[in-house]
């Protein structure tokens, strides 16, 4: 319950008070015109017509009584629940400008004269450690090399993975077309152009589903599977610290990775697909 106080000076502000899905009250404001789909879902149920008598021209022009139209009624709780995305709206953009500060602040390798610019050079070799041609380069070579059908099965498969990985990844970046870093230098070797976007980060989520990968089929020694670990974490703190990315870009792009290799799983490529695969090849 609002106290008197809070409730008088809802009315001053031209706020109403009503309870929530939570049960708690909550304030609207009246003084401001409800979204279309507000009153185009209402129909011509009765809170409609408080809510059109709220925008009469009158009150539009600031004249009016802030309670003379509402006469400070309660409106019905599914109402309340509509203004609910607002609230939505405002923890979003407070993340978003959490995440952008703290991009900038984490950005301390982002050129040589950033606090941390020295470290910059080894930084760019975790980089390249994430990057995908490496990764094509080295899945395909030991795919070549391998004598064994199961080794030739779990190296088609990771190579199948990591173009996954740039399709799925490119989409989505092509989707969200989120700017990188204003402090970001773009000097990344061999990119495509949706690269230059930000959401999400294409190597945290090479990373995450890299290391999954490597723990479910070929490192199974547990300090190495520590350091497969500590290597993907580090591959995404780099990103920030380069200045490459967000925090959420990366947060994400560890989600995204660790999710895309239940696909793989789903998509593993049998012997038989090997086989003809590798007949074609010669
Ligand atoms: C080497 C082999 C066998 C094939 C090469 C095929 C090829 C041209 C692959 C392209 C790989 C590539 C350019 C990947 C982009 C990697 C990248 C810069 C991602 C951006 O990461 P982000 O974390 O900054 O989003």
């Amino acid at each position: 319950m609002p106290s008197p106080k809070a409730r008088s000076s809802a009315a001053r502000s031209g706020s109403v008070p009503c309870t929530g899905g939570n049960g708690r009250y909550e304030f609207i404001s009246l003084s401001r015109t409800p979204p279309p789909h507000l009153l185009q879902r209402q129909g011509s149920d009765p809170t409609t017509a408080r809510l059109r008598a709220s925008e009469s021209p009158n009150r539009r022009r600031g004249s009016g009584s802030s309670t003379s139209s509402t006469g400070g009624q309660q409106l019905p709780e599914e109402d309340c629940m509509k203004l609910n995305p607002s609230i939505i709206g405002i923890a979003l953009s407070s993340l978003l400008a959490i995440d952008l500060w703290l991009s900038k602040r984490l950005g301390v390798c982002a050129c040589e004269d950033s606090s941390w610019g020295s470290v910059r050079p080894l930084m760019k070799l975790v980089e390249i450690s994430g990057h995908g041609i490496p990764w094509l380069a080295g899945a395909a070579y030991c795919l070549y090399k391998s004598d064994s059908a199961a080794g030739q099965e779990v190296m088609l498969n990771l190579l199948m993975a990591l173009v996954l990985d740039l399709v799925l990844v490119g989409v989505m970046k092509a989707v969200v077309r989120r700017r990188r870093p204003a402090h970001n230098r773009m000097d990344m070797f061999a990119t495509f152009s949706v690269d230059g976007y930000s959401f999400p980060s294409g190597h945290a989520t090479r990373a995450a589903m890299c290391a999954r990968f490597l723990l479910a089929h070929l490192v199974l020694a547990a300090p190495l599977r520590v350091l497969v670990l500590l290597w993907a974490t580090f591959v995404g703190f780099s990103r920030v610290l380069l200045g490459r990315h967000h925090v959420t870009d990366v947060v994400f792009g560890f989600f995204m990775g660790y999710w895309q290799y239940n696909l793989v799983e789903i998509l593993w490529l049998s012997p038989v697909v090997l086989q003809s695969t590798i007949g074609q090849l010669h």
